[in-house]
């Protein structure tokens, strides 16, 4: 198949062992350190940039597949923008080749965070999207940190550069996270971070209804 690589069984093996599940005993939790490689990362970087950045947040984003409404945290129909680019169709085919994510994600959120900038704690709106949510990091190491909602039980992870982190079944329902508003983590100075966060949006407007209570 076109553009698809075929990996061996021994791929899958090294692969295996990279891929961290249940990452620091948070249930659902997938960390893979090196899912892009430092060429991937200056191409994906490079690609990106040529990109329009939105200036309508605090920090800048590109929204792709589906436009995102953060205020009403709402998806539907009418907010398609068109299939998701070449290098964002390439990783997200590669999110599933490597068992990372289930279905191909449809929608992808990439966001720039400059030293000082981050994310309130969240989690991803629930109807909106499906279960699998991954995020990859470029540019610079920042410190994500998590917790549980109903404990307060707190987990930091730091997300190395070309890092996948996969939300899934209580991480990313029982768990928020975030990233703090910082200039350095704990001594390490920031840079410029960019992420990108790949999504599979939910359309059913019944299912929707349902989720919604
Ligand atoms: O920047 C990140 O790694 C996380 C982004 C995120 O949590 C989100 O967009 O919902
Ligand atoms: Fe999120």
């Amino acid at each position: 198949m076109k553009n698809k690589q075929l990996l061996l069984f021994s791929d899958y093996d090294k692969l295996s062992n990279q891929i961290h599940r249940n990452y620091l005993n948070v249930p659902g939790l997938i960390y893979y350190e090196s899912f892009l490689a430092p060429s991937e990362q200056i191409i994906c970087l490079e690609t990106l940039d040529c990109h329009t950045w939105l200036g309508d947040l605090k920090r800048r984003v590109q929204h792709y597949g589906y436009r995102y409404d953060y205020k009403a945290r709402r998806v539907d129909p009418s907010m398609y923008v068109g299939p998701l680019p070449p290098f964002a169709a390439k990783i997200a085919e590669k999110l599933v080749l490597t068992g990372l994510v289930s279905k191909k994600p449809d929608q992808l959120i990439i966001n720039e965070y400059r030293p000082g900038q981050g994310i309130a704690p969240h989690v991803d709106c629930e109807p909106c999207f499906q279960d699998e949510i991954a995020t990859i990091s470029l540019g610079s190491v920042y410190e994500m940190e998590l917790s549980e909602i109903s404990t307060g039980i707190t987990k930091k992870v730091d997300l190395e550069l070309g890092s996948c982190l996969v939300f899934t079944g209580c991480s990313r329902y029982a768990w928020k996270h975030g990233i703090r508003p910082r200039l350095t983590d704990r001594g390490r100075k920031r840079a410029r971070r960019v992420s990108l966060t790949f999504r599979k949006v939910i359309l059913d407007e019944r299912n929707r209804k349902e989720v919604d209570g």
